[in-house]
């Protein structure tokens, strides 16, 4: 061999080449990132029990290959609610992406663009909506329903006119969950010159409000003022997806936040086939929270999932290297899912049979 390590180089390519998987990934952006930052993107709810189950759920289960089935390469392009991408992998919204990387958003969606994958943009981005769909990314928008209806039917209407092609309501977020070490460093505000982009307008900034008041009523509402497919993102209990289908919602997003908001709720993947089978196919589950290896990703899929979403993976590449490290994840778990389905003799993510998982 010749030439030094990657990560010997001292460039953002070179740091984000450095990386052989996404725990990588962690280890390298808490060396770069404030302390303060890296609590905030790590941590989750009081004693982080769901942040550890969400990782632990994968390590349970085990896969069962298939062999001699002459496959060839696997094709991973997916299509989700109309719309199209490279593999079964979205970016899940994450906020406050300025304080990993000075190009924030824009940094996170160029490299969504490049890899040709879904950015679900943030409503508390640092960025505006316009702006990171200026990138020329394919973007849906989170948006947490703010109690004032007026101004979150001018949020849609951004979003629409940014050209997001759907909409994820986060509604496991009726209050802010309780994360201690937030408490513990006393980050409680964003830095100066670091703000809700989304929020601004008319020489103010606005809270935002995490409000226990919004119910069925809301989406009923949101479903009669926007044509945007809807998602709502958070759902763990099958009542509750049996629900969003008779409210005419068009897909579900199986999460517990990342293990942000209750703490001791189950893994999530734990709950996609309980979920999967009250949906019983009327529209497609999306998985997040602990998704790291592409054994992950094919684990959610052969229990149900049409796609899984990641966000910590995401701002790990944004703080260690901007655009360039956040391609590298996608990357490496693009590399990662496609070996994993060769190894488990199948053609496509589609293709992926649910006893292929085994306890
Ligand atoms: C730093 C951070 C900020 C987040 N901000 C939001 C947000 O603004 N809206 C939202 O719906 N989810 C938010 N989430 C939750 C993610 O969308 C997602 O559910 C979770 O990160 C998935 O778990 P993973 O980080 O283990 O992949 C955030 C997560 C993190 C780590
Ligand atoms: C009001 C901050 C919400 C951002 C968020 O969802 C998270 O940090 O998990």
């Amino acid at each position: 061999m010749t030439g030094g390590h990657p990560g010997h180089l001292a460039s953002e390519a070179g740091r984000a080449l450095a990386l052989v998987n996404l725990r990588d990934a962690e280890t390298a952006a808490r060396q770069r990132l404030d302390p303060v930052y890296y609590d905030y993107f790590a941590g989750g709810a009081q004693d982080e029990v769901t942040v550890a189950a969400n990782e632990a759920a994968y390590r349970r289960r085990s896969l069962l290959p298939r062999v001699l089935r002459g496959c060839g390469p696997p094709r991973l392009e997916t299509t989700l609610l109309g719309q199209a991408t490279s593999m079964p992998v979205l970016m899940a919204p994450t906020a406050f992406h300025r304080l990993a990387w000075p190009e924030a958003e824009v940094a996170t969606a160029r490299a969504a663009a490049a890899a040709d994958v879904v950015m679900i943009a943030a409503m508390l981005s640092t960025v505006t909506v316009e702006e990171i769909a200026a990138t020329g990314a394919a973007l849906w928008f989170q948006l947490y329903i703010q109690p004032d209806l007026a101004f979150t039917e001018s949020l849609v209407r951004r979003a629409e006119a940014a050209g997001c092609r759907a909409l994820v309501v986060t509604v496991d977020s009726p209050a802010l969950g309780r994360n201690e070490r937030g408490d513990r460093n006393d980050f409680h505000d964003l830095p100066p010159g670091v703000f809700c982009a989304n929020m601004g307008g008319a020489g103010h900034v606005r809270q935002v409000v995490l409000s226990p008041e919004i119910s069925w009523s809301h989406v009923d509402w949101l479903r009669g003022i926007t044509t945007l497919p809807i998602l709502l993102k958070g759902v763990l209990h099958p009542a509750d997806a049996r629900l969003a289908v008779e409210h005419g919602v068009d897909g579900l997003v199986v999460s517990n936040h990342g293990g942000r908001q209750l703490d001791t709720t189950p893994a999530s993947l734990d709950r996609l086939e309980p979920v999967a089978e009250a949906v019983a196919g009327r529209v497609p589950l999306l998985l997040d929270g602990g998704v790291r290896r592409g054994t992950d990703v094919a684990k959610a899929l052969a229990l149900g999932a049409a796609a899984v979403a990641i966000g910590r993976p995401v701002l790990w590449g944004l703080a260690i290297a901007g655009e360039p490290g956040v391609r590298r994840v996608l990357d490496l778990l693009r590399t990662e899912l496609a070996n994993a389905l060769t190894l488990l003799g199948v053609a496509a993510p589609g293709d992926l049979t649910r006893e292929q998982v085994v306890s």
